[in-house]
């Protein structure tokens, strides 16, 4: 047998990779997440703290983050009850800017979709923030999140500028070139339910990635877990803790931190006995702004997604970064 005989998506998982089923998973008590307190950043051993976390990790816990707790449940709850609709009241709620999505099979070349083992078990509303006011939904539960969202991106805005602003000033990165690189325009958030399932090795809620965005920030059911994040090659179970945030670092930026702050790979693991709702914000460069760095060429956002859309059709998977290396041939 020839590996190369092989469709690159099966080969992916045969040609060395490790299954993600094979690698120990372990809860993070023994290797606790960072925990970044906001209220205050501007101190030197918490801007410390900050820099250790994006470099060892790429991703924390943020406490006083200023989010009324009230909202955050408010939201969960809201999520839970749009979620319980019947799946044809959900898939006929979206028209234009929001869209529902469930399963996100991988494309073949052919545009047709197959089903594949990259199939997530997850379903999602995916809401473009910028896009609120236009978006006047009829379902009631759709307009009680359009009207949650309203007051928590203005906290979600607040809380990426200011990490993102503690970031740049640890990296030393000039703010007049680099204030672009986070657009308010851009942001989005997801809205997801994990189903539970007996038997966990169908697959995972969602499979091993990293972010293609800058930063990431996530409401995570605040009782069941499921977010496993990779550190050292090992697999940590994120605790939920209730009124707190977690933040991921993404693919840009690792770029404009010429790769001294990690995009870090995570994944969400199917739980066996309870379903789980997770609400993410993620917020990107201006689309046609160009991240200037010395590890990778200069390169758009727009650029940077059309390019993992191309691989996720023909190869099955994102390549992601390793595309933009300076040193990168085209011709793999
Ligand atoms: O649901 C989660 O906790 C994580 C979701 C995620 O990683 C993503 O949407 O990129
Ligand atoms: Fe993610």
């Amino acid at each position: 047998m020839s590996i190369e005989s092989y469709p690159p998506v099966l080969r992916r998982h045969l040609g060395g990779r490790r299954r993600p089923e094979e690698e120990a998973e372990a809860m993070e008590e023994a290797n606790p997440v960072p925990v970044i307190d906001l209220e205050v950043l501007g101190l030197k051993e918490e801007e410390r703290k900050l820099e250790e976390a994006c470099k060892e990790w790429g991703l924390f816990r943020l406490v006083n983050h200023g989010v009324p707790s009230t909202l955050l449940e408010e939201l969960q709850g809201v999520a839970k009850e749009l979620f319980a609709l019947p799946f044809e009241a959900k898939e006929g709620a979206c028209s234009g800017t929001v869209s529902y999505f469930w399963g996100t099979p991988a494309l073949t070349p052919s545009g047709t979709t197959a089903i594949t083992m990259n199939m997530n078990w997850l379903e999602g509303f995916d809401v473009p923030l910028s896009q609120l006011s236009h978006f006047n939904p009829h379902l009631p539960t759709l307009q009680s999140i359009r009207l949650l969202l309203i007051d928590y991106k203005t906290h979600l805005w607040r809380i990426a500028t200011t990490l993102f602003e503690a970031m740049a000033k640890n990296l030393e990165l000039d703010l007049k070139f680099s204030k672009p690189y986070l657009a308010e325009n851009t942001g989005m958030v997801r809205v997801y339910r994990y189903p539970h399932y007996h038997d966990t090795n169908v697959g995972w809620g969602m499979e091993s990635h990293t972010d293609s965005s800058v930063l990431s920030i996530l409401n995570q059911d605040h009782e069941v877990s499921g977010l496993q994040v990779l550190k050292d090659d090992q697999w940590l179970t994120v605790k939920p803790i209730s009124n707190t945030l977690i933040v991921n670092l993404g693919d840009m930026m690792q770029a404009m931190s010429d790769d001294r702050y990690k995009s870090v790979s995570h994944r969400v693991s199917i739980n066996k006995q309870k379903e789980r709702i997770s609400i993410c914000y993620f917020v990107f460069p201006g689309e046609d702004v160009v991240m200037e760095s010395s590890k990778y060429k200069p390169f758009t956002y727009n650029d940077f997604r059309a390019q993992v859309q191309q691989d996720i059709k023909t190869l099955g998977y994102k390549v992601g970064l390793p595309r933009f290396h300076q040193n990168h041939d085209q011709s793999t």
